[in-house]
Parts: structure tokens; sequence; C-alpha cells
């Protein structure tokens, strides 16, 4: 039997997780963020092996702040606000250079905060595509003006290649298990302000406290 993970995508879920996902005064709580995620990762997963080392290395850090909100300091980590305070008040980033704490929060949610650029961007071409406008196009620019800037040559490379991968945008807008295309795009017309907003917030906090640049 299919566990949860293997379970269709659906980009309403994906859009639930993020309205979910801000507090009434703007906080963004952790774990609707990680549910967000585990959507998304559904989506890549159903769109083939090729993307399954991009999908691995989201899905790990999904399971890193997971194990976070699991612990018995979970609760510092019911927000993202909370989860910056209480590393950085208890010295658990590392800030400069790779140390003792590789894996913090902090910085394995900014891996996930720049990826959700990307997202956004790629949503927003997405959802103002005409029928013959190829995915894998909207998805390369939409990587070239984020994520990219902070890639190795070889991830670029290799995300480059995956990309050619992708459906064409027909069959990419079946895949999110919406409806009509008009159906899916009047989704995405909700989701990538949703989305914006939430990567608005974090780029903020994460630039009012220095976290830009983790290593
Ligand atoms: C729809 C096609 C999906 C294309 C995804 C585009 C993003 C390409 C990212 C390539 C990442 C390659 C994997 C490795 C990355 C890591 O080196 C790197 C740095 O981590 P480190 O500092 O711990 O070493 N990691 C990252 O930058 C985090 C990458 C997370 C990528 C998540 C992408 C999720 C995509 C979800 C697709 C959903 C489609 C949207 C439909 C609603």
């Amino acid at each position: 039997m299919a566990g949860p993970d293997n379970q269709k995508f659906c980009l309403q879920e994906v859009l639930d997780s993020f309205k979910s996902c801000l507090s009434p005064n703007r906080e963004i709580y952790m774990e609707h963020y990680v549910a967000g995620w585990k959507g998304l990762i559904k989506l890549l997963n159903s769109l083939g092996s090729v993307f399954g080392f991009i999908s691995k290395d989201a899905a790990s850090k999904t399971q890193i702040l997971m194990n976070f909100l699991d612990s018995k300091n979970g609760s510092e980590y019911a927000t993202v606000q909370s989860m910056v305070k209480f590393e950085l008040d208890n010295e658990l980033v590392d800030v400069n250079k790779k140390g003792i704490y590789p894996e913090s929060g902090c910085r394995t949610l900014l891996r996930l905060h720049r990826a959700l650029r990307w997202l956004e961007l790629f949503l927003d071409r997405l959802r103002t595509s005409k029928e013959d406008d190829k995915t894998s196009v909207m998805c390369r620019e939409a990587y070239n003006e984020s994520l990219a800037h902070h890639h190795p040559f070889m991830i670029r490379k290799a995300a480059g290649l995956a990309f050619y991968s992708l459906p064409g945008r027909p069959g990419f807008l079946e895949v999110m298990n919406v409806g009509s295309p008009e159906q899916v795009v009047a989704m995405l017309g909700e989701a990538v302000p949703l989305i914006s907003e939430v990567y608005t917030i974090t780029e903020e906090l994460y630039q009012k406290h220095n976290l830009l640049d983790l290593p």
C-alpha cells in the first residue's frame, strides 16, 4: 500500500499548507511550512527519477526541520521567528564558517527559503505562460535568477540537464491534479502571492539578523 509520502501530489494541498503558514501577526508556522515542502516533494517525485537528486536534498532538509520540531526543544521551533531567536540566543548556528552546527535549523531553512524564491518565479511564469511555452525554459530562467547564484558549477550543470526532462506545459498542468488548465491557472493566481509573502517575511527576518549568507 502506498505510504503517505507516495501519495499523489495535489497543488491544492500545497496551497492549503502555505495558507496555514501565516499567523495573524505574520509569523511563519514551521509545521505548515514543512508540510508545504512535503507536498512539493511529492510533485517532484511524480516527475520522474531524473529529479531524484533534487528531491532527496529537499527531503533531507525537510526531515532535519521535522526532527527539530519533534525534539525536546520542539516548542522553540514552532515558528521560523522563534527558531531564529532560540538558535541565535543559544549560539546554535555556525555564522561565518562551518563548525559544530552544520545542520542548524537556520542554515537548513535558508536553503529551502532560497528554493522558495525559485518556486515563486517559476510558478508565476507558468501562470502567465501561453499554451506552447516551454516549462524547461520557464524553469531554467527562474533558476538562473535565483538558486543558481548559490550553487556550484556541477550542481548547476546537473540541474540544467534535469530541466530538459520536464513535461510540456499541458502535461505539467495535469500533474498538478487540479482540473482544467484554466482551473490550474486560477489556483496559481492564489498560490503565487502567498508563497511570495512567506518568502518576503523570511527574507526580511534573515536580513535583519544577518543570516542570508550562512555557510
Ligand atoms: C519542477 C522542476 C523542479 C526543478 C527544481 C529546481 C531547483 C533545482 C535545484 C537543484 C538542487 C540540487 C540538489 C542539491 C542541492 C544542494 O547542494 C543545495 C545546497 O545545500 P547544502 O548547502 O546543504 O549543500 N540545496 C539546495 O539549494 C536546496 C534545494 C532544494 C530544491 C527543492 C526544489 C523543489 C522543487 C519542487 C517542485 C515543485 C514544482 C512546483 C509545482 C507546484
